[in-house]
């Protein structure tokens, strides 16, 4: 069964005429250049952007009839960048977002390591740890539906500013996550990491799907030269990939 299908949708000049199903315990993995549409799409499947034509369907509902009360309950978003408006400790700020739960989820707490982070201001932090912060809120925000193999996670770019410990870390649970049957929709410039941890790649363009299928058929010099406007070398090992990005003008 769809846990997710874009029919034809269509944003003003962002994104055009895109199909796409994604299957429920699936993870999709979006690649693209900057100003594709990676973003535009994220927020439209996450509910935060209208289309112009065309629908968006979850779970068998048109997404625009789901209130947003019970949408939030069901998928969170987490935003390429947010800047901390309260100058509050970590522990009092994701405080806010655990409602009936007492502690952190551990689960959360380990993979993103946060034990040491707890008691400091949200402000004070690094660029990376603020990463590790938000994307154990947006996960907390659907923490129930998780546990039951039901949410749907819209990540943009979540390995930003994660260190490669990190980024394994929570490229494994997130893993971990889809196979328990939680639908993962992300964006991401690790192109390796997408290829090794991915069920599927969408690659944009343009605001045009123009590719989409498991790595061995995506990730492919030519696919990624109309990706990325670039020449690439690919090689697959057991199960990694190097890919290394020649440049733009033709190779010699
Ligand atoms: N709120 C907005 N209103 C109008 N145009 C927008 C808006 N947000 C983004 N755009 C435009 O839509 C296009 C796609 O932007 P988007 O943020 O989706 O790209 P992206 O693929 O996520 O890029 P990046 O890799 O740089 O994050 C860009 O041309 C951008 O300027």
């Amino acid at each position: 069964m769809s846990s997710l299908s874009l029919v034809n949708v269509s944003v003003g000049a962002r994104l055009s005429q895109i199909s796409a199903k994604v299957a429920k315990g699936t993870s999709v993995h979006l690649l693209g250049e900057n100003g594709a549409g990676k973003s535009s799409l994220l927020q439209l499947i996450a509910g935060l952007l209208c289309a112009d034509s065309g629908d968006v369907v979850y779970q068998g509902q048109m997404l625009k009839d789901i209130p947003l009360a019970q949408l939030a309950t069901l998928r969170c978003f987490h935003q390429q960048s947010v800047q901390p408006v309260f100058d509050l400790p970590v522990n009092e700020y994701l405080g806010f977002y655990l409602q009936n739960y007492r502690d952190l989820p551990s689960p959360l707490e380990h993979v993103f390591e946060l034990y040491h982070l707890l008691n400091k201001k949200i402000t004070t932090l690094s660029g990376g740890e603020l990463q590790r912060v938000e994307l154990c809120r947006s996960l907390i925000q659907v923490w129930p539906a998780i546990g039951a193999g039901e949410a749907l996670l819209v990540l943009d770019e979540p390995l930003q500013a994660l260190d490669i410990r990190h980024q394994l870390a929570f490229l494994e649970y997130s893993r971990q996550l889809v196979d328990q049957g939680n639908t993962l929709v992300c964006s991401s410039h690790h192109i390796a990491q997408s290829a090794r941890y991915a069920d599927k790649i969408w690659c944009i363009q343009a605001g045009k799907l123009i590719a989409q299928g498991g790595a061995e058929d995506i990730i492919t010099p030519h696919i990624l030269k109309r990706t990325y406007q670039c020449h690439f070398d690919v090689k697959r090992h057991a199960n990694t990939w190097q890919i290394d990005a020649l440049g733009a003008s033709d190779p010699p």
